[in-house]
C-alpha cells in the first residue's frame, strides 16, 4: 500500500466548515463558536437548530416564528404514514426512517429547489416532520395507535407526548432535550460526510439526509446507541440489584468481552482520543434519570463497564454510552434510539447540506489500483 493511502480519510482535512469544531486537544465542541455544554443548559433545542442553519442564535421573536412552523408542521404527514403502514413491524426503524426522509423528499414542492431559502425551509419541515415518524414507528411495533401532536408542548415535550401519548415529567423533558442538543452536530462524521458527498453531485436535499441515514444506522457511529442497550441486556438488568453487585457483573463481562477482542460499542472515537467532550454533560442527565426513576443498578452496570474497560484499555466512553441507558429508562424501545438521533442530526446534516452547496467542489477522491494486470478474455 502506498504511504500516501489514508485508509477511512484517518487524520484527512477535506474541507473548511464553519458550523462546528471538534476539539479534542481541549476536549471541547462549538456550534458556531458556542460551547455545546453551555448551549445544552440553556436553550430549548429549536435554538440550537436555527443557530446551526443561520449561524446566529435566534432573537426571541425568530425563536417564537420558528417554534410556530414547528408546531404547524408536526403532524405525521398522511403519505408518510401510508409508506409506513407498507412497512414490515419487524424491520429496522432505521428502515422506517429512512423511507420516511425519501417519501417526504418526493412529495415537496420544491424538492428540486436548491436555492438557500428553499433548502432552509426543508431543512425546518424535516425538523418539525420527522418526530411523529419516530414516535408513531415505536406505537405500531406496540400494536398502538397515532397520538396527534399537542400544540401545548414545545419539540421536546411534544416528542415525547406523540411517543407515549402521555405528558412527562419536565426534568425527564429536560434530559431528552440535553440529549437533542449534544446529538445535533459533529463536524465531518461519517454520516454528514455522506451528505455532503451527496450534494457535491448538486443531488437534492432529501436525497443527502436519506443517504446520512443509511450511514448514520451503522454500529461503528449512531447504531452504538443502540448496540450499548444490547450490551447491558446481556450482561442483564436486574431491578433492584445493588450498585456494587450490578457493577461487579458488568466488570466480569467487559473482561471476558475484551479477552475475545470483542469490540464494545460505546467506546472509542476517531478524534477524540482522551474522551469525548459531550459525555459529561450527558452522563449528569443519565444520573438525573437513574435518580428520576429509582434505577440505580443501571449506575451499577455503566460504572462498572467503564472502570473495566478503562482499566483494561484506557478507552474512554462515547456520547451513545450515556444517551443509550437514558432513552431506555425514558421508556424507548432499544431500535428507536438512533431513529431518535436522526431527529436531532437532522439540523447538523442540513447545516452541513447548505454549507457545501455555497461552496460546492465534487467530493471524488482517488484510489490506488491493486487489482490484477490487464489480461485478456479466454476467447478474447
Ligand atoms: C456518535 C458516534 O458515532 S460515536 C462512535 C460510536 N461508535 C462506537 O461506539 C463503536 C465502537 N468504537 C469503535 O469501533 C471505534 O472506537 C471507532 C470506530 C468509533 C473509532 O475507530 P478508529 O479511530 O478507527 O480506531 P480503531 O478502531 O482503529 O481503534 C484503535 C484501537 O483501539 C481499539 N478500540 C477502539 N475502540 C474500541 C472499542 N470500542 N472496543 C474495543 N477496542 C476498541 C481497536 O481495536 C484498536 O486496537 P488495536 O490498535 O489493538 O487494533
Ligand atoms: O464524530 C464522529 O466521528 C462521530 C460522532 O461522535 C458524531 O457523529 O456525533
Amino acid at each position: 500500500m502506498s504511504d500516501e493511502i489514508k485508509k477511512g480519510l484517518a487524520g484527512v482535512v477535506v474541507d473548511y466548515t464553519a458550523i462546528s469544531k471538534v476539539n479534542p486537544e481541549t476536549n471541547s465542541l462549538l456550534y458556531r463558536g458556542y460551547p455545546v455544554q453551555d448551549l445544552a443548559a440553556n436553550l430549548p433545542f429549536e435554538a440550537v437548530a436555527l443557530l446551526l442553519w443561520t449561524g446566529d442564535l435566534p432573537t426571541e421573536d425568530e425563536l417564537k416564528q420558528f417554534q410556530e412552523f414547528e408546531r404547524a408542521h408536526r403532524a405525521l404527514d398522511p403519505n408518510v404514514k401510508q409508506a409506513i403502514d407498507l412497512l414490515p413491524t419487524d424491520c429496522h426503524p432505521m428502515d422506517v426512517g429512512r423511507t420516511a426522509v425519501s417519501v417526504l423528499g418526493a412529495n415537496h414542492p420544491k424538492a428540486e429547489d436548491s436555492s438557500p431559502e428553499a433548502e432552509l425551509e426543508k431543512a425546518k419541515a424535516l425538523f418539525a416532520a420527522f418526530p411523529a415518524v419516530v414516535a408513531y414507528d415505536q406505537r405500531r411495533r406496540r400494536g398502538q395507535d397515532v397520538v396527534e401532536p399537542n400544540a401545548d408542548l414545545d419539540y421536546s415535550a411534544n416528542f415525547l407526548w406523540m411517543t407515549f401519548g402521555e405528558e412527562q415529567p419536565e426534568e425527564v423533558v429536560d434530559a431528552f432535550r440535553v440529549s437533542m442538543v449534544l446529538y445535533a452536530e459533529h463536524s465531518f462524521n461519517a454520516s454528514t460526510f455522506t451528505a455532503r458527498v451527496i450534494t457535491s453531485t448538486l443531488s437534492d436535499l432529501h436525497s443527502a439526509v436519506t443517504g446520512a441515514i443509511g450511514a448514520l444506522k451503522g454500529p461503528l457511529h449512531g447504531g452504538a446507541n443502540e448496540a450499548v442497550m444490547h450490551t447491558f441486556d446481556e450482561i442483564g438488568i436486574r431491578k433492584e440489584e445493588s450498585r456494587e453487585d450490578a457493577a461487579g457483573r458488568a466488570k466480569a463481562w467487559m473482561e471476558d468481552a475484551l479477552a475475545q477482542k470483542k469490540k464494545i460499542m460505546g467506546f472509542g472515537h476517531r478524534v477524540y482520543k482522551n474522551g469525548d467532550s459531550r459525555v459529561p454533560t450527558m452522563k449528569a442527565a443519565l444520573d438525573r434519570m437513574i435518580a428520576h426513576y429509582g434505577r440505580d443498578e443501571m449506575l451499577g452496570l455503566y460504572d462498572g463497564l467503564e472502570a473495566a474497560m478503562g482499566e483494561a484499555k484506557d478507552i474512554k466512553p462515547n456520547l451513545d454510552y450515556p444517551a443509550g441507558p437514558t432513552y431506555h429508562l425514558m421508556g424507548f424501545d432499544t431500535e428507536m434510539f438512533t431513529p431518535i438521533f436522526i431527529a436531532s442530526r437532522i439540523t447538523g446534516w442540513t447545516a452541513h447540506i447548505m454549507e457545501q452547496r455555497a461552496s460546492n467542489a465534487l467530493i471524488r477522491p482517488l484510489s490506488e489500483y491493486n487489482g490484477p494486470d490487464q489480461r485478456e478474455l479466454p476467447n478474447g
